[in-house]
């Protein structure tokens, strides 16, 4: 789980749906390939290209955790094979990017979270595909005005110190901003917050009154939990109750959850670096693993990766992952992984136990269960109606709502259960048990 935390938030499906819809080798790829040596046989495989795989995704704004699938990809090997890394890389980023945005967002509460990372991204696209993921997380506007425009996310932020310093004043600067724009936040700190920046805020504001929007500061620097305490009192001393503090500089879950119990009077939330790099982890670990290939007669014949590290035996077969609430109140019981074909949404009761400790089990009754996985391409056709961004949004919020709120700490939140049904678990076993027996027995000298 990235961070440590207790869930993480799935994005990344329109990018991934974008990407196979257009996937096909250009003439000059082909070209390009050939350089490498490859046989005309294949070049001309891939010239020919044309996806047919179904794909099955959980969808954006879902909750997911380790050990479960989350996209599942049915087709000719060599295509799976093809879109293998390019679909790791979206749902890897954004998913990441989301998560991080949903910590964050779970310590600011309702104050607004802004998005301001763009200078710090990984580049360009991680920082429009990362702030989408971020909107989907937490976030609730964006400074980035492209990504805003491409995904229909509000577009809010305030200035520059470069604005203040061109003009070499505070005043000077915030009345050729006000002279220039309706809604205005002020950046006070580029000099002095309390003796410069503030009064000549509220200056400005008194000046042009109802010509502007003054919607409040921004404070950038120093100890914020001091400084906005002093902020807040000259502003409410100039009448200007209303006016919002905005913070900003390094900020992450951790710092504003200090920030937040010094009582610092912060209203708005400007996160940059720290949530658009996923700064303390910067790469989620999700992976593609082989469960199931065809055999010579049409058969299907799982497959299983073993290891001796027990979570990283692979779960063979075709999948279906359901989460299980309980019906009374749509709280969370755990996910329950199945064959394809199982159908425990039609079950009075279901008996879930820990993987790997068996001893951990429960018998779950009057709960409702929810298959995750749904089809998005069938046979390589398009059948899924993306939802519009701000229904992921809302998505995502309801199903944290139905999360209990030990899994939702930011701090050693407790593992959610992610268990197998009991004849997939067999199956596993059985898998296992066989690969072992074959290894055996083999003679390779
Ligand atoms: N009261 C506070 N409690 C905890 N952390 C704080 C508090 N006030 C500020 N911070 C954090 O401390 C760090 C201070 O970083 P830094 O020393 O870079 O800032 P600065 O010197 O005030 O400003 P600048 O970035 O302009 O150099 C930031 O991450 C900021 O969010
Ligand atoms: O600290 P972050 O979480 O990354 O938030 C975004 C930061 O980016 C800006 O600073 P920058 O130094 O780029 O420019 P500025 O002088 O215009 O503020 C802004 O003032 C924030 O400090
Ligand atoms: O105040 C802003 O609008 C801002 C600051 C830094 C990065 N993005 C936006």
């Amino acid at each position: 789980m990235p961070f440590q935390n207790g869930y993480a938030i799935f994005a990344g499906l329109e990018r991934i749906i974008d990407y196979l819809k257009n996937l096909k080798f250009t003439g000059s790829d082909i070209d390009y390939l050939r350089t490498l040596g490859y046989p005309e046989t294949f070049l001309d495989y891939l010239a020919n290209l044309e996806f047919t795989c179904t794909v099955r995704s959980v969808r954006e704004g879902d909750l997911v955790f380790a050990k479960e699938p989350i996209v599942q990809i049915e087709g000719p090997l060599a295509q799976c094979q093809l879109i293998e890394t390019a679909l790791l890389n979206i749902v890897n980023f954004q998913t990441l990017i989301a998560t991080k945005a949903g910590r964050i967002k779970s310590v600011i509460g309702d104050d607004p979270l802004l998005e301001f990372g763009s200078r710090r991204a990984q580049e360009l696209d991680a920082a429009i595909w990362g702030t989408r993921a971020a909107y989907i997380g937490g976030a609730d506007a964006t400074s980035n005005v492209r990504a805003a425009k491409m995904f229909g996310i509000p577009a809010s932020g305030t200035h520059a110190h470069a604005l203040i310093q061109s003009y070499g004043n505070d005043y000077d600067g915030f009345k050729a901003y006000a002279l220039t724009h309706r809604d205005c936040v002020f950046l006070v700190d580029t000099y002095d917050t309390l003796r410069s920046g503030v009064p000549a805020a509220i200056k400005i504001a008194r000046e042009f009154g109802e010509k502007i929007n003054f919607q409040g500061v921004r404070i950038d620097s120093g100890d914020m939990a001091y400084i906005s305490k002093k902020v807040r009192q000259q502003l409410d001393d100039a009448g200007f109750t209303e006016a919002k503090i905005y913070a900003s500089n390094d900020l992450d879950e951790s710092t504003i959850l200090s920030l937040k119990m010094q009582k610092a009077k912060i209203d708005v939330w400007g996160v940059g670096t720290k949530l658009i790099t996923a700064y303390d982890q910067p790469a989620l670990g999700a992976v593609y693993k082989l469960v199931s290939i065809e055999g010579d007669k049409g058969e299907m014949r799982d497959t299983i990766k073993i290891s001796s590290n027990a979570e990283k035996v692979t779960t063979p077969g075709k999948k279906q992952v359901w989460r299980i609430t309980r019906a009374s109140d749509g709280k969370s019981e755990g996910d329950y992984v199945t064959f394809s074909d199982e159908r425990p949404d039609l079950a009075d009761e279901i008996y879930m136990f820990h993987p790997l400790y068996t001893y951990i089990n429960k018998n779950v009754r009057d709960f409702n269960a929810k298959p995750l996985l749904t089809t998005i391409f069938n046979h390589g056709e398009l059948v899924y109606d993306l939802p519009s961004l701000a229904e992921i949004k809302a998505f995502s919020k309801e199903n944290l709502f139905e999360l209990w709120d030990e899994y939702k700490r930011d701090l050693n939140p407790q593992p959610y259960p992610v268990d197998l049904s009991q004849e997939l678990w067999n199956h596993k076993m059985r898998l296992i048990s066989q690969v072992r027996t074959r290894i055996s027995q083999q003679k390779l000298d």
